[in-house]
Protein backbone atom coordinates (compact mmCIF):
# COMPACT_ATOMS: atom_id res chain seq x y z
CA UNK A 1 0.00 0.00 0.00
CA UNK A 2 1.22 3.47 -0.80
CA UNK A 3 2.11 5.64 1.90
CA UNK A 4 -0.86 8.20 -0.30
CA UNK A 5 -3.46 5.79 0.99
CA UNK A 6 -2.35 5.91 4.47
CA UNK A 7 -2.25 10.01 4.65
CA UNK A 8 -5.96 9.65 3.15
CA UNK A 9 -7.08 7.75 5.58
CA UNK A 10 -6.25 10.24 8.78
CA UNK A 11 -5.31 6.73 10.37
CA UNK A 12 -1.35 7.93 11.06
CA UNK A 13 -2.54 11.21 12.13
CA UNK A 14 -5.27 9.56 14.71
CA UNK A 15 -2.19 7.85 16.20
CA UNK A 16 0.27 10.42 16.30
CA UNK A 17 1.65 10.58 20.03
CA UNK A 18 0.37 7.64 20.80
CA UNK A 19 2.99 5.32 22.64
CA UNK A 20 3.74 2.24 21.65
CA UNK A 21 3.19 0.39 24.90
CA UNK A 22 1.00 -2.49 26.06
CA UNK A 23 -2.53 -1.35 27.32
CA UNK A 24 -1.96 2.55 26.16
CA UNK A 25 -5.02 4.49 26.04
CA UNK A 26 -6.26 5.69 22.11
CA UNK A 27 -7.64 9.13 21.18
CA UNK A 28 -10.72 7.77 20.33
CA UNK A 29 -11.07 4.08 20.98
CA UNK A 30 -14.38 2.14 19.66
CA UNK A 31 -13.22 -1.07 21.77
CA UNK A 32 -12.11 -0.79 25.34
CA UNK A 33 -11.59 -4.14 27.41
CA UNK A 34 -10.68 -4.84 30.72
CA UNK A 35 -9.65 -7.83 32.75
CA UNK A 36 -10.59 -10.29 29.84
CA UNK A 37 -9.59 -13.55 31.30
CA UNK A 38 -10.32 -17.41 29.99
CA UNK A 39 -8.66 -20.30 30.67
CA UNK A 40 -9.42 -24.12 29.89
CA UNK A 41 -8.28 -26.33 32.46
CA UNK A 42 -5.30 -24.91 33.66
CA UNK A 43 -4.22 -22.89 30.49
CA UNK A 44 -4.79 -19.37 30.63
CA UNK A 45 -5.52 -19.26 26.85
CA UNK A 46 -6.17 -15.43 27.35
CA UNK A 47 -5.56 -12.59 29.81
CA UNK A 48 -5.83 -9.16 28.89
CA UNK A 49 -5.08 -6.37 31.09
CA UNK A 50 -6.77 -3.10 29.27
CA UNK A 51 -6.99 -3.13 25.19
CA UNK A 52 -8.28 0.09 23.31
CA UNK A 53 -8.71 -0.25 19.49
CA UNK A 54 -8.73 2.83 17.53
CA UNK A 55 -11.81 3.95 15.65
CA UNK A 56 -11.39 4.18 11.67
CA UNK A 57 -8.04 2.47 11.87
CA UNK A 58 -6.85 -1.40 10.90
CA UNK A 59 -5.45 -2.88 13.89
CA UNK A 60 -3.66 -6.32 13.19
CA UNK A 61 -3.72 -8.82 16.38
CA UNK A 62 -1.04 -11.03 16.13
CA UNK A 63 1.56 -13.64 18.11
CA UNK A 64 2.42 -17.29 17.36
CA UNK A 65 0.25 -20.62 17.39
CA UNK A 66 -1.71 -20.94 20.45
CA UNK A 67 -1.47 -17.47 21.93
CA UNK A 68 -5.02 -17.19 22.15
CA UNK A 69 -5.95 -14.61 19.33
CA UNK A 70 -8.78 -16.89 17.96
CA UNK A 71 -9.79 -17.15 21.52
CA UNK A 72 -9.76 -13.56 22.61
CA UNK A 73 -11.79 -12.72 19.09
CA UNK A 74 -14.39 -15.29 20.00
CA UNK A 75 -14.96 -14.09 23.88
CA UNK A 76 -15.13 -10.50 22.13
CA UNK A 77 -17.77 -11.01 19.85
CA UNK A 78 -19.81 -12.96 22.24
CA UNK A 79 -18.87 -16.62 20.71
CA UNK A 80 -17.25 -18.20 23.81
CA UNK A 81 -17.84 -17.09 27.71
CA UNK A 82 -15.05 -15.01 29.97
CA UNK A 83 -14.34 -16.14 33.32
CA UNK A 84 -14.09 -12.85 34.10
CA UNK A 85 -13.99 -9.16 31.87
CA UNK A 86 -15.70 -5.85 30.86
CA UNK A 87 -15.59 -4.62 27.70
CA UNK A 88 -17.09 -1.80 25.71
CA UNK A 89 -18.59 -0.98 21.81
CA UNK A 90 -19.06 2.38 21.36
CA UNK A 91 -19.19 3.36 24.50
CA UNK A 92 -21.52 0.67 25.88
CA UNK A 93 -21.07 -2.67 27.56
CA UNK A 94 -20.94 -5.35 25.37
CA UNK A 95 -19.89 -8.10 27.74
CA UNK A 96 -22.74 -11.07 28.26
CA UNK A 97 -24.35 -10.53 24.67
CA UNK A 98 -24.30 -13.43 22.29
CA UNK A 99 -22.57 -13.51 18.99
CA UNK A 100 -25.84 -11.92 17.20
CA UNK A 101 -26.57 -9.36 19.77
CA UNK A 102 -22.68 -7.95 19.39
CA UNK A 103 -23.40 -7.86 15.62
CA UNK A 104 -26.47 -5.99 15.63
CA UNK A 105 -24.37 -3.37 17.73
CA UNK A 106 -22.20 -3.05 15.03
CA UNK A 107 -19.07 -5.22 15.58
CA UNK A 108 -18.75 -8.08 13.07
CA UNK A 109 -16.42 -11.08 12.96
CA UNK A 110 -15.90 -12.94 9.55
CA UNK A 111 -16.18 -16.53 9.81
CA UNK A 112 -14.73 -19.12 7.38
CA UNK A 113 -16.94 -21.11 5.07
CA UNK A 114 -18.85 -24.24 7.28
CA UNK A 115 -19.90 -27.22 5.30
CA UNK A 116 -23.32 -26.05 5.69
CA UNK A 117 -22.48 -22.58 4.11
CA UNK A 118 -20.64 -24.27 1.19
CA UNK A 119 -23.98 -25.67 0.15
CA UNK A 120 -25.94 -22.85 0.09
CA UNK A 121 -25.95 -20.11 -3.27
CA UNK A 122 -23.52 -17.52 -2.92
CA UNK A 123 -26.54 -14.91 -2.83
CA UNK A 124 -27.97 -16.81 0.21
CA UNK A 125 -25.14 -16.76 2.22
CA UNK A 126 -24.99 -12.75 1.98
CA UNK A 127 -28.44 -12.84 2.65
CA UNK A 128 -27.72 -14.89 5.83
CA UNK A 129 -25.10 -12.13 6.55
CA UNK A 130 -28.48 -9.55 7.10
CA UNK A 131 -29.31 -11.60 10.08
CA UNK A 132 -25.67 -10.85 12.17
CA UNK A 133 -26.04 -14.14 13.09
CA UNK A 134 -24.02 -17.32 12.32
CA UNK A 135 -23.02 -20.61 13.72
CA UNK A 136 -25.39 -24.19 14.56
CA UNK A 137 -28.49 -22.27 14.24
CA UNK A 138 -27.98 -20.65 11.21
CA UNK A 139 -29.81 -23.06 8.96
CA UNK A 140 -32.81 -22.01 10.71
CA UNK A 141 -32.17 -18.45 10.31
CA UNK A 142 -33.44 -17.90 6.96
CA UNK A 143 -37.22 -18.49 7.86
CA UNK A 144 -37.13 -16.12 10.50
CA UNK A 145 -40.95 -15.06 11.12
CA UNK A 146 -40.64 -11.16 9.41
CA UNK A 147 -38.03 -11.90 7.15
CA UNK A 148 -40.54 -11.45 4.02
CA UNK A 149 -40.92 -8.02 4.79
CA UNK A 150 -37.08 -7.34 4.61
CA UNK A 151 -35.92 -9.92 1.86
CA UNK A 152 -36.12 -7.36 -0.92
CA UNK A 153 -34.12 -4.77 0.62
CA UNK A 154 -32.05 -7.22 1.44
CA UNK A 155 -30.94 -9.10 -1.77
CA UNK A 156 -30.79 -5.69 -2.62
CA UNK A 157 -28.09 -4.76 -0.81
CA UNK A 158 -25.99 -8.25 -1.23
CA UNK A 159 -26.43 -7.86 -4.97
CA UNK A 160 -24.81 -4.06 -4.52
CA UNK A 161 -22.05 -5.66 -2.12
CA UNK A 162 -21.32 -8.84 -4.73
CA UNK A 163 -21.12 -6.51 -7.25
CA UNK A 164 -18.33 -4.52 -5.34
CA UNK A 165 -16.41 -7.73 -4.42
CA UNK A 166 -16.87 -9.09 -7.98
CA UNK A 167 -18.89 -11.65 -7.29
CA UNK A 168 -21.86 -10.61 -8.56
CA UNK A 169 -21.56 -13.00 -11.41
CA UNK A 170 -21.49 -16.26 -8.91
CA UNK A 171 -24.44 -15.35 -7.16
CA UNK A 172 -26.41 -18.40 -8.19
CA UNK A 173 -23.22 -20.91 -7.62
CA UNK A 174 -22.70 -22.62 -4.38
CA UNK A 175 -20.56 -21.29 -2.23
CA UNK A 176 -18.39 -24.28 -2.06
CA UNK A 177 -17.30 -24.05 -5.56
CA UNK A 178 -15.45 -20.61 -4.55
CA UNK A 179 -11.93 -20.54 -4.84
CA UNK A 180 -10.06 -19.78 -1.61
CA UNK A 181 -9.42 -16.07 -2.27
CA UNK A 182 -13.37 -15.69 -3.53
CA UNK A 183 -14.42 -17.53 -0.23
CA UNK A 184 -12.37 -14.51 1.54
CA UNK A 185 -14.31 -11.99 -0.26
CA UNK A 186 -17.84 -13.42 -0.03
CA UNK A 187 -16.77 -13.42 4.13
CA UNK A 188 -16.04 -10.30 3.80
CA UNK A 189 -19.11 -9.03 1.76
CA UNK A 190 -21.11 -11.28 4.01
CA UNK A 191 -19.96 -9.55 7.09
CA UNK A 192 -20.72 -5.94 5.52
CA UNK A 193 -24.63 -6.88 4.97
CA UNK A 194 -25.53 -5.14 8.64
CA UNK A 195 -23.55 -2.28 7.83
CA UNK A 196 -20.95 -2.45 10.80
CA UNK A 197 -19.16 0.17 11.96
CA UNK A 198 -16.22 -2.43 13.17
CA UNK A 199 -15.15 -5.31 11.18
CA UNK A 200 -13.05 -8.31 12.39
CA UNK A 201 -11.36 -10.08 10.15
CA UNK A 202 -10.04 -13.97 11.02
CA UNK A 203 -6.77 -14.51 8.92
CA UNK A 204 -8.17 -12.84 5.60
CA UNK A 205 -5.24 -14.09 3.51
CA UNK A 206 -5.06 -17.96 4.66
CA UNK A 207 -5.30 -19.61 1.48
CA UNK A 208 -5.56 -17.11 -1.11
CA UNK A 209 -3.61 -17.58 -4.08
CA UNK A 210 -1.20 -14.86 -4.29
CA UNK A 211 -2.95 -13.42 -7.46
CA UNK A 212 -5.78 -12.10 -5.29
CA UNK A 213 -4.05 -10.91 -2.55
CA UNK A 214 -3.37 -7.30 -3.45
CA UNK A 215 -7.61 -6.93 -4.39
CA UNK A 216 -8.19 -8.41 -0.96
CA UNK A 217 -6.08 -5.78 0.80
CA UNK A 218 -7.03 -3.02 -1.11
CA UNK A 219 -10.73 -4.42 0.24
CA UNK A 220 -9.86 -3.86 3.78
CA UNK A 221 -8.32 -0.57 3.69
CA UNK A 222 -11.06 0.41 1.45
CA UNK A 223 -13.11 -0.85 4.40
CA UNK A 224 -10.91 1.59 6.69
CA UNK A 225 -11.10 4.07 4.30
CA UNK A 226 -15.32 4.11 4.66
CA UNK A 227 -14.69 5.15 8.26
CA UNK A 228 -14.75 1.41 9.32
CA UNK A 229 -12.59 -0.40 11.41
CA UNK A 230 -11.05 -3.21 10.99
CA UNK A 231 -8.98 -6.21 13.27
CA UNK A 232 -7.85 -8.75 12.00
CA UNK A 233 -5.94 -12.16 13.05
CA UNK A 234 -2.84 -12.99 10.21
CA UNK A 235 0.20 -14.49 10.17
CA UNK A 236 1.15 -13.18 6.66
CA UNK A 237 3.95 -10.90 7.95
CA UNK A 238 4.33 -8.82 4.56
CA UNK A 239 0.66 -8.02 4.82
CA UNK A 240 0.81 -7.31 8.16
CA UNK A 241 3.57 -5.02 8.29
CA UNK A 242 2.22 -3.39 4.95
CA UNK A 243 -1.41 -2.77 5.42
CA UNK A 244 -1.64 -2.28 9.59
CA UNK A 245 -1.84 1.20 11.11
CA UNK A 246 -1.02 -0.47 14.81
CA UNK A 247 -0.19 -4.28 15.87
CA UNK A 248 -0.98 -5.43 18.74
CA UNK A 249 1.13 -9.08 20.20
CA UNK A 250 -0.32 -11.40 22.31
CA UNK A 251 1.92 -14.31 23.32
CA UNK A 252 0.14 -16.72 26.14
CA UNK A 253 -2.71 -14.96 26.16
CA UNK A 254 -1.10 -11.22 27.08
CA UNK A 255 -0.50 -8.09 25.00
CA UNK A 256 3.11 -8.33 25.49
CA UNK A 257 3.72 -5.14 22.80
CA UNK A 258 1.27 -3.27 20.70
CA UNK A 259 2.73 0.59 18.08
CA UNK A 260 2.96 0.93 14.66
CA UNK A 261 4.72 -1.46 12.73
CA UNK A 262 7.97 -0.01 12.75
CA UNK A 263 7.68 -0.19 16.71
CA UNK A 264 7.23 -3.53 16.63
CA UNK A 265 9.52 -4.46 13.78
CA UNK A 266 12.41 -3.64 16.67
CA UNK A 267 10.95 -4.13 19.72
CA UNK A 268 12.66 -6.89 21.50
CA UNK A 269 10.53 -8.80 22.89
CA UNK A 270 8.29 -9.65 20.58
CA UNK A 271 11.25 -10.42 18.37
CA UNK A 272 12.36 -13.15 21.25
CA UNK A 273 8.29 -14.58 21.36
CA UNK A 274 7.67 -14.16 17.60
CA UNK A 275 9.23 -12.55 14.83
CA UNK A 276 12.86 -14.70 15.97
CA UNK A 277 10.86 -17.64 16.09
CA UNK A 278 9.55 -17.07 12.90
CA UNK A 279 12.81 -16.38 11.17
CA UNK A 280 14.06 -19.48 12.55
CA UNK A 281 11.27 -21.65 10.89
CA UNK A 282 11.91 -19.98 7.41
CA UNK A 283 15.69 -20.35 7.55
CA UNK A 284 14.96 -24.12 8.42
CA UNK A 285 12.55 -24.54 6.01
CA UNK A 286 15.08 -23.05 3.31
CA UNK A 287 17.62 -25.39 4.46
CA UNK A 288 15.52 -27.96 4.33
CA UNK A 289 14.83 -27.09 0.45
CA UNK A 290 18.37 -27.12 0.28
CA UNK A 291 18.93 -30.21 1.33
N1 LIG B 1 -12.11 -24.94 23.29
C1 LIG B 1 -10.89 -25.10 23.78
N2 LIG B 1 -10.61 -26.07 24.69
C2 LIG B 1 -9.38 -26.24 25.21
N3 LIG B 1 -8.32 -25.46 24.88
C3 LIG B 1 -8.52 -24.49 23.98
C4 LIG B 1 -9.81 -24.24 23.39
N4 LIG B 1 -9.69 -23.20 22.52
C5 LIG B 1 -8.41 -22.80 22.58
N5 LIG B 1 -7.70 -23.56 23.44
C6 LIG B 1 -6.28 -23.40 23.80
O1 LIG B 1 -6.09 -22.05 24.15
C7 LIG B 1 -4.84 -21.56 23.64
C8 LIG B 1 -5.10 -20.38 22.73
O2 LIG B 1 -5.66 -20.86 21.51
P1 LIG B 1 -6.10 -19.91 20.32
O3 LIG B 1 -6.71 -20.77 19.28
O4 LIG B 1 -6.90 -18.78 20.84
O5 LIG B 1 -4.69 -19.34 19.83
P2 LIG B 1 -4.35 -18.57 18.48
O6 LIG B 1 -3.41 -17.47 18.87
O7 LIG B 1 -5.56 -18.20 17.76
O8 LIG B 1 -3.54 -19.69 17.70
P3 LIG B 1 -3.39 -19.98 16.09
O9 LIG B 1 -2.55 -18.87 15.56
O10 LIG B 1 -2.67 -21.29 16.07
O11 LIG B 1 -4.77 -20.04 15.53
C9 LIG B 1 -4.18 -22.74 22.95
O12 LIG B 1 -3.29 -23.34 23.85
C10 LIG B 1 -5.34 -23.66 22.62
O13 LIG B 1 -4.92 -25.01 22.58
Amino acid sequence: MSSDETTVSGAEDRMAGVEPVPGVAKPDPILVANGVRRSFGGLKAVDVGHLEVQRGTITALIGPNGAGKSTLFNLLTGFDRVDEGRWSFEGAAINGRRGHQVARSGMVRTFQLTKALTRMSVLDNMLLGAQGQFGERMAGALWRPGWARQERANTERALELLERFRLVDKRDDMAGSLSGGQRKLLEMARSLMTEPSMIMLDEPMAGVNPALVQSLLSHITSLRDEGRTVLFVEHDMDVIMGISDWIVVLAQGRVIAEGRPSDIKSDKQVIDAYLGAQDDEAAESREGDDG
